[in-house]
């Protein structure tokens, strides 16, 4: 069995690794740059960061070549369009109107990397938004929010009541796709649904 660390600062990757019963350490390590290739395709993009954030946290982690880096991105998809997080206000009211009344795609990827290789995996989730007026969409921004999340809503948050529908995988709208993420634990033998210690 190995160790794992996440290479992520994301209070939701670690809460959903944690509800699978996954033991990991937090790596502290400085940011890749998350900026998308000229032409580069959404899915690669998401592919790409979830790959480098993991090499760049096993670059930060001394002393313990058996273990296992988790890397993860998340990113909303419309059109052809990529939103990440927010860099203000008027950028985040920017994406909520664009999203209001349509229907977009999360795309989340994970990857792990072990001293065997890596794997990186990929989950993609339609998400409908209803019709949303100004004067919600200020509402909504004014909870604060929306200024740390791809898209610039959370679905597990308050954002929850903008969403109408989705098909794919909630975690990974979330985060952390979670199926994509158990499969890629048991290739690098990680275990995962461990007990809290007592
Ligand atoms: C769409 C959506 C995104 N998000 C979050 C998940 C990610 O934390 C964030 C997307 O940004 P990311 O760049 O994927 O991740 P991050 O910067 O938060 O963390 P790190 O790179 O250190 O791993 O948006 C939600 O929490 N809820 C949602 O509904």
């Amino acid at each position: 069995m190995r160790a794992l660390y996440l290479a992520s600062a994301s209070p939701r990757r670690a809460e959903l690794l944690a509800q699978i019963g996954v033991r990991f350490s937090r790596l502290v390590f400085p940011g890749i740059n998350e900026t998308p290739r000229a032409g580069e395709a959404p899915a690669d993009y998401v592919q790409r960061m979830a790959r480098e954030k993991a090499i760049a946290g096993r670059a930060a982690l001394d002393g313990v070549p058996q273990a296992a880096v988790l890397g993860a991105d998340t990113s909303v998809v419309l059109g052809e369009r990529i939103l990440g997080k927010p860099a203000d206000r008027d950028d985040a009211r920017q994406m909520l109107q664009a999203l209001s009344g349509t229907v977009h795609e999360v795309l989340s990827a994970v990857s792990v990397l072990t001293p065997d290789g890596q794997q990186t995996r990929l989950s993609t989730t339609r998400v409908w938004f209803r019709d949303l007026d100004s004067a919600e969409i200020d509402t909504y921004l004014a909870t604060g929010e929306p200024f740390d999340k791809a898209g610039a809503y959370g679905i597990q948050g308050c954002g929850a009541v903008l969403v109408d529908a989705l098909h794919g995988s909630y975690s990974g709208v979330v985060g952390l796709p979670l199926a994509e993420t158990r499969a890629l634990l048991h290739w690098a033998n990680v275990p995962y649904w461990q007990q809290d210690p007592a």
